[in-house]
């Protein structure tokens, strides 16, 4: 089985997809990492030299990569994977795949994003929280839409990384 994680930029899916991975004993992967790895860039360096559109021709080859793998994977999706082209629907596509929305409150998000916005070109030249609140409030509304298309939703405000992790495994039995 291949499980993806989709949701917002902060919502956890790399720090929940690598401990859901250890427990499953899955093969672990993070399509952001994955994009550097090829390209020898980082996602920040890849934004400014090439654009956004470049990156996002780069994440469905990665994504169509993975796709042919046969092993057993939680693959950590990016946050916008699943909201361009048929990303969502190729996905769907696959036998024997399990699509899981990690849904975080615009509070929570902004919360975890404020620390961390440099390394995420989408919302790094956003200088105060409240602008960050409101990018992120609607850009949020407008790629719901997408993540509320996966097959498992898991509200994680209140949970720490492991409690989510059991969450998951148990909504999978
Ligand atoms: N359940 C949680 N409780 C507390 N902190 C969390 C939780 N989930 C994630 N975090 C923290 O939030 C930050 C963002 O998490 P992470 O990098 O996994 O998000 P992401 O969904 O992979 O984002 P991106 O789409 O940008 O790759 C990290 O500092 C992480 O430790
Ligand atoms: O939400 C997004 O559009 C992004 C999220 C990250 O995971 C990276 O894929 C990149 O920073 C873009
Ligand atoms: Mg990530």
């Amino acid at each position: 089985m291949k499980i993806f994680l989709t949701g917002y930029m902060g919502s956890g899916k790399s720090v929940v997809g690598r401990e859901l991975a250890k427990i499953l004993k899955y093969k672990y992967v993070d399509l952001d990492d994955q994009i550097e790895l090829m390209q020898g860039k980082k996602i920040n360096t890849i934004f400014e030299e090439r654009g956004e559109l470049y990156f996002r021709k780069l994440e469905r080859q990665i994504l169509e990569d993975i796709l042919a793998q046969k092993d057993k994977m939680v693959i950590s999706l990016g946050g916008g994977t699943p909201c361009y082209g048929d990303n969502f629907e190729i996905i769907n596509k696959q036998e024997n795949t399990k699509t899981i929305y990690l849904s975080a409150s615009v509070a929570v998000l902004t919360e975890r994003l404020f620390h961390e916005k440099l390394q995420r070109p989408v919302i790094s030249h956003l200088e105060t929280r409240e602008a960050l609140e409101e990018f992120i409030r609607k850009h949020l509304f407008e790629r719901a839409f997408y993540y509320n298309q996966s097959e498992i939703i898991i509200k994680v405000d209140e949970l720490r990384v492991a409690e989510v992790v059991t969450k998951i495994t148990e909504k999978l039995k």
